[in-house]
């Protein structure tokens, strides 16, 4: 293992208690609530908070007893923290100047971690003169340009704006594949932890109620919260332009073996990356949806074509909230894309609105408000029409 972490932290009022390991090149994210202590986790890490009791250990070094400025860390935060008055290059060339590099070598590194975020176009730029994304490629190339062991991401995507956000984390995962050291990532973003992380750590209260892959966590939630996290749609699929087909459904039903609470968030666990056959139902209902006429042609689970804002080629995740999804008594008019027919699976509660299990060619959920679901009597086994925006889909290289 690179780190072997046991981190206490005790103030009035909170613990943090979590020991947690992470692999070479493995990227683990610390999931969590506001206030369940995942920045003091990484501050931790960092040095900037002190430990109550605990060990840091990063490649057999004892991380704990090193200060702060010497430990072999790069930092992400969240607000970049770039200084105002350096440009973009002498920002970079902060960090291995201050780990005792001569000016022009500085320089030099970090001309070439800026050409890497692909950056070096805008090398002699203030920070004020960058875009919120290019800020953030800056802020990464600075972590990375003092060629750390550890990685510490705190929010990296948090303060860009929807789109902007799919790029950079896409752009990120890049750059996290090609680091070997150990990267820890502080996100409450369950979309920005599966796509980046091998791994989660789920952080509640000051301690771990879970860990384990996005798939593993998913398919046993163990808490309301992970329930919670888990309720997005989410489907691997293949891009052509801006048509991403959903793979087959398997057709084979959950490996659900109880009927406690977590049984129905089983649905959206089964829309985690990862997880290979999604489970249709296989239910008569199974079939292609063809988005130019918005009709379901019996296909033998095929599967379902959608139209995405994004243009790609390949693997792709396509992504949205169970909010995004609308849900018709009959065909709605006009020839709107990503609709097809499906039939209800289950209706629960979900805060003031009422969230719709839905069977068809892809398991799907949407949240609805409880006159929606009164207006359109929506009961178990009844057919409906589910339909999607592009434009709240999100699809991002696999
Ligand atoms: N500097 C501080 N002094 C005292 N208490 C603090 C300090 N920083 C955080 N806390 C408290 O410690 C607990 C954990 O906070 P922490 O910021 O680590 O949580 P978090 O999981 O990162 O939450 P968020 O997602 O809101 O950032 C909270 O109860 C918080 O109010």
């Amino acid at each position: 293992m690179t780190l072997r972490a046991r981190l206490v932290v005790e103030r009035a009022g909170f613990r943090l208690d979590v020991g947690f390991e992470v692999a070479p090149g493995e990227v683990v994210a610390l999931l969590g609530p506001n206030g369940a202590g995942k920045t003091t986790a990484l501050r931790a890490l960092a040095g900037l908070t002190a430990l109550t009791s605990g060990h840091i250990d990063l490649e057999g070094r004892a991380l704990h007893e090193i200060p702060a400025e010497s430990r072999p860390i790069g930092m992400v935060f969240q607000d970049y923290l770039l200084f105002p008055h350096l440009s973009a290059l002498d920002n970079v060339a902060f960090g291995p100047r201050c780990h005792g590099a001569s000016k022009v070598e500085a320089r030099r590194t970090a001309s070439a971690w800026l050409e890497r975020v692909g950056l070096s176009a805008h090398a002699g730029s203030r920070p004020r003169r960058l875009s919120g994304g290019q800020a953030q490629r800056v802020a990464l190339a600075r972590a990375l340009a003092v060629g750390p062991r550890l990685l510490l991401l705190d929010e990296p995507l948090a303060a860009l704006d929807a789109h902007t956000r799919l790029d950079v984390r896409s752009e990120l995962r890049r750059h996290l594949a090609g680091f070997d050291g150990a990267t820890v990532l502080v996100t409450h973003d369950p979309l920005d932890a599966m796509v980046l992380a091998d791994r989660l750590v789920v952080i509640e209260n000051g301690s771990i109620v879970q860990e384990g892959t996005s798939v593993e966590v998913a398919r046993r939630p163990r808490t309301d919260y992970v329930a919670r996290l888990v309720g997005l749609n989410l489907y691997r699929g293949i891009a052509t332009g801006r048509t991403v087909t959903i793979e087959a459904t398997a057709g084979t039903t959950n490996d659900t073996t109880t009927n406690d609470t977590t049984t129905a968030d089983m649905t959206s666990a089964d829309t985690i990356p990862g997880v290979g056959t999604l489970s249709s139902g296989g239910g008569p209902g199974a079939g292609t949806a063809d988005v130019e006429d918005g009709g379901v042609e019996a296909g033998g689970g095929e599967g379902v074509v959608f139209s995405v804002v994004e243009r790609f080629d390949g693997p792709v995740f396509v992504a949205f909230p169970p909010s995004a999804v609308a849900l018709y008594g009959t065909r709605p008019n006009g020839t709107p894309r990503n609709l097809w027919r499906a039939r209800i699976d289950g209706v629960e509660r979900h805060g003031d609105n009422v969230r719709v299990h839905l069977d068809g060619p892809i398991p799907v959920a949407a949240d609805v408000t409880p006159a929606a679901v009164a207006e359109l009597d929506l009961v178990p086994g009844k057919p409906v029409w589910v339909s999607v925006k592009a434009t709240e889909t999100h699809a991002y290289p696999a």
